[in-house]
């Protein structure tokens, strides 16, 4: 998606967190946002007791699934958003009433909907006046038995739409960086998923964001995150370079600084310019030389271990 595309599309603000627009990727159900669902014991967990219990757990922005349209009052007292659930998706009175309240809507795509259908429930929230909605892809059932994420289906509402996209990872934290790179806004996890799961989100949204999506930062504080998301993938490229550059000098004949190749490193300094013209050559080349030499002394301990 270019970065026009990005900055034309309507940002929703769920609480204090913003999705879309130039923010960084939010990962919902880990660090930016929680949520909690109405749906279990089928919609006999009382609503007050339930989402009192999630606030009273968590201070930051709170979405909640209503099992139904009993539920919206004590949802509209305390949380900063609501999710229509997949299942929910084409029940037109709980989302006529969903959008009725006034908060930031995420619209789960149902299970066998498709693209016009899932837009439709987007419109029909902003036909009651609520244009604060949030797309999330939630899959659909395929013979791999379950459900399958279909990403370029989220991409497409993303840019038919203009809307915030959100990628449904539930419990599996595998398609994140994929989801990253088709351009979701944010992630969303179970309401029980694991600290395990969650860093694993974050790591993709911060280390795949940093690489694949232009932020706008409007703040100091903001442009500083957003450098800090760029260190983070700066560190594991690094990481990653110390231990390729190793493998060369284990195989070359001669390795390690005797073995040192200036040629190599002028070329590789040229074809980095090219992607970095602001630094050009001139400024690349003592950065990459520091590089370089980190790695042959890291190879040079290690091959003396
Ligand atoms: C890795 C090599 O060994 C040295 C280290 C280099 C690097 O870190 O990129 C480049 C050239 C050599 O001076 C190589 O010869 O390719």
């Amino acid at each position: 998606m270019s970065q026009a595309t990005q900055l034309g599309r309507r940002a929703v603000r769920i609480g204090t967190l913003s999705i879309g627009d130039g923010t960084p990727v939010a990962v919902i159900g880990g660090d930016d946002a929680r949520w909690v669902s109405l749906r279990g014991h089928h919609g006999r967990s009382s609503a007050d007791e339930v989402i009192g219990k999630a606030r009273a757990g968590w201070p930051g922005p709170l979405l909640v699934e209503p099992f139904s349209a009993a539920d919206l009052g004590a949802v509209a007292g305390h949380a900063d958003g609501v999710v229509i659930g997949a299942a929910w998706m084409q029940d037109f009175r709980l989302v006529q009433a969903v959008a009725r309240v006034g908060l930031p809507v995420v619209v789960q795509r149902g299970q066998a909907a498709t693209l016009e259908e899932w837009l439709a429930i987007a419109d029909y929230c902003a036909a009651e006046g609520n244009d604060q909605v949030v797309l999330c892809e939630s899959g659909s059932r395929t013979h791999l038995g379950g459900t399958t994420l279909d990403l370029a289906l989220m991409r497409a509402a993303a840019e038919r739409s203009g809307r915030p996209v959100l990628a449904d990872l539930g419990d599996d934290p595998a398609l994140a960086p994929a989801a990253v790179a088709a351009g979701a806004d944010g992630l969303l996890l179970s309401c029980g998923a694991t600290s395990e799961v969650a860093e694993a989100a974050h790591e993709a949204a911060s280390v795949v964001g940093a690489l694949v999506r232009p932020e706008a930062p409007g703040s100091v504080s903001a442009a500083r995150a957003a450098i800090d998301r760029v260190d983070a993938a700066l560190a594991t490229l690094l990481e990653r370079r110390i231990a390729l550059a190793g493998t060369v000098q284990r195989l070359k004949p001669v390795g390690g600084f005797r073995g040192r190749d200036m040629d190599r490193e002028r070329r590789l300094v040229a074809a980095m310019a090219r992607r970095a013209p602001s630094l050009g050559e001139a400024r690349l080349a003592p950065v990459m030389n520091a590089v370089i030499e980190a790695g042959l002394r890291v190879a040079e301990e290690d091959s003396r271990r």
